[in-house]
């Protein structure tokens, strides 16, 4: 926001945190002199509540908006607690790090990211178009919802996702070493955000159990049918193995249909790409280099992912590009004597 020229001030319960993040360029630590077009606070869900209805009660904005996670629980205690709510907008980011604090921050956090906003008929038209301003500035995509759906959309995309993330990574905490050597890149996508801090989680599970419990519900189901189609799987019985394979292969087909339909680039309908694999060395500008040479080869690089290799000095990088531009960059590395595989 600063870098937009916006007069940013900040305010924390931890006064290092508000001067740590204005060391940084994000705002000043003074308060301001007069009131502010828009209060923002971006607290733990359980205190959104109290430190909006303590702003308004102070008069120290002319709109307000919460940033968090969850959106029915702060709605109601704001409600509970006798606020006028036609000033407020509730709003969510969907962008975030598995870490928090000041330092963790990244100026372009938000962009092309859908940020929620859950307006009600109260909400006051001016407030609201502050909100889009300010989520305009973030370079972040609005997207209205009523605050009960985004809280049950949150549980199916977000929430419940972090915790079977902890739940496999938790398998890894007494493994051998020996197995935990053959970590790939599949466990790797699968707990990234296992990294993240049980504290900032357990303020967004606790803000929003009953959601989260539903889907987690039906995804224990899930476990429970395919747990018996493994041992189904084990059996002397020609006929319960079928079953058992057809229960299994039932659950990886509907996992495929539901990965399907995660958006993709610029939230756009998943595309099929193709890819286009280089072995390329732990060294400085090896990655320039490749994509210079995609480039001069005329060839767009819609996606990157690199596999660090951990028994040598190396990484594969997977170029995802167009299916008729495949056979082209494949062309252009080799002529350029890049490490192709398969
Ligand atoms: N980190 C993430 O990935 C995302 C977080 N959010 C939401 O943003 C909000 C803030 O989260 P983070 O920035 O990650 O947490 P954080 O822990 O980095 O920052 C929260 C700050 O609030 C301060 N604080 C706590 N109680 C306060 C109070 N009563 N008055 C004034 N300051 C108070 C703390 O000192 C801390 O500096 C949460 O509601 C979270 O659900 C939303 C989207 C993404
Ligand atoms: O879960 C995700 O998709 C993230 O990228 C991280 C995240 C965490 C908390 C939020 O409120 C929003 C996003």
């Amino acid at each position: 926001l600063t870098a937009r020229g916006v007069d940013v001030r900040l305010s924390d319960l931890d006064d290092s945190a508000a001067r740590t993040a204005a060391a940084l360029g994000a705002g000043s630590a003074v308060p301001p002199a007069d009131t502010v077009d828009l209060v923002i606070v971006a607290v733990p869900p359980a205190h959104v509540a109290a430190t909006l209805a303590d702003a308004m009660t102070r008069g120290l904005g002319r709109g307000y908006l919460d940033v968090a996670s969850v959106k029915g629980g702060p709605r109601r205690d704001l409600e509970a607690l006798g606020c006028d709510l036609s000033a407020y907008v509730g709003t969510h980011p969907m962008a975030g790090r598995e870490r928090s604090g000041p330092l963790a921050a990244t100026e372009d956090l938000f962009e092309g990211r859908p940020w929620v906003l859950t307006p009600t008929p109260a909400t006051d038209t001016d407030v609201l178009n502050l909100a889009l301003e300010l989520v305009a500035l973030c370079g972040a995509v609005p997207v209205v919802m009523d605050a009960e759906a985004h809280d049950r959309a949150v549980a199916l995309v977000s929430h419940t996702p972090q915790l079977v993330s902890s739940m496999v990574a938790a398998r890894l905490e007494h493994a051998e070493d020996s197995a935990v050597r053959l970590c790939g890149q599949g466990i790797l996508d699968v707990t990234r955000i296992a990294g993240s801090e049980p504290a900032m989680w357990m303020d967004i599970l606790a803000a929003n159990p009953g959601p989260v419990a539903d889907v987690l519900a039906d995804l224990a189901a899930d476990l429970g049918s395919t747990v018996e189609a493994l041992r189904a799987l084990q059996s002397a019985d020609d006929a319960k193995r079928r079953d058992g394979a057809a229960a299994v292969r039932d659950v990886l087909v509907r996992g495929r249909a539901g990965r399907a339909k995660v958006p993709g680039k610029h939230g756009a309908a998943p595309k099929a790409y193709e890819v286009v694999a280089v072995l390329i060395g732990d060294q400085p500008g090896e990655l320039a280099r490749l994509f210079a040479d995609a480039g001069s080869a005329g060839v767009n690089i819609e996606d990157v992912r690199i596999e660090h290799s951990t028994a040598q000095q190396a990484g594969l990088v997977h170029l995802f590009v167009e299916p008729r531009s495949a056979p082209v960059l494949a062309a252009a590395l080799r002529d350029r004597a890049w490490s192709l595989r398969p």
